[in-house]
């Protein structure tokens, strides 16, 4: 709850716990309770069970690493709205068939960061990425700048060592750090 209450207070009121832990349900619950008027979405989706133990939740949205068949049937069946991952123009193709206009880019630096997302854009111009995984606020802008970029995710706000000492204020600063410098940037 402290953490939810701090990245909105920094002006982040869109948030993706990632099912981890034991506690990612839970700790979406608290969440949603200390912020009603935050999104908060899971991420980290593998499968259908996910999809559903999700939806009873009353989670905002889904995220997935990636987009196996079986989950992205699960998502569409639940009309969850979900943001599947890829790493390949192939991947970005299977998904732009079955209707996502936008999709995460995963790992986005050990998988080719912007360099590889500025080779995708002609031949896919329509297909747009949220590029996660190593995404910083110093790397961040050289993504948004990109046209097939709309937006882009990332933990390097919430630091382990604020996150284990309560450090509530770092948290909400670096929040407010990354909002000043890429909202403009961003095309959502
Ligand atoms: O598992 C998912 O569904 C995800 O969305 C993965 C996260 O976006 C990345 O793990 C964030 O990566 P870092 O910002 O480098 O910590």
């Amino acid at each position: 709850a402290p953490l939810a209450k701090a990245l909105v207070a920094g002006g982040l009121p869109v948030l993706e716990v990632t099912l981890r832990t034991p506690v990612a349900l839970e700790a979406i619950a608290e969440m949603k309770a200390a912020c009603p008027d935050a999104v908060v979405g899971a991420g980290t989706l593998r499968n259908a069970a996910d999809v559903k133990a999700c939806m009873d939740a009353g989670c905002a949205f889904g995220v997935s690493p990636g987009a196996p068949a079986a989950l992205m049937d699960a998502v569409a069946e639940a009309g969850m709205p979900f943001l599947p991952g890829c790493a390949t123009a192939t991947e970005a193709m299977a998904l732009a068939d079955r209707g996502f206009e936008v999709v995460k880019f995963f790992p986005a630096g050990a998988a080719g960061g912007p360099n590889l997302l500025k080779s995708l854009a002609s031949p896919l111009p329509d297909v747009k990425f949220c590029p996660t995984g190593g995404v910083s606020l110093e790397n961040a802008p050289e993504y948004l700048k990109l046209p097939n970029v709309c937006v882009v995710g990332g933990s390097w706000v919430i630091p382990n060592d604020a996150l284990e000492t309560g450090d509530w204020a770092r948290i909400e600063a670096l929040a407010r750090a990354a909002v000043t410098a890429l909202r403009p940037l961003q095309k959502v």
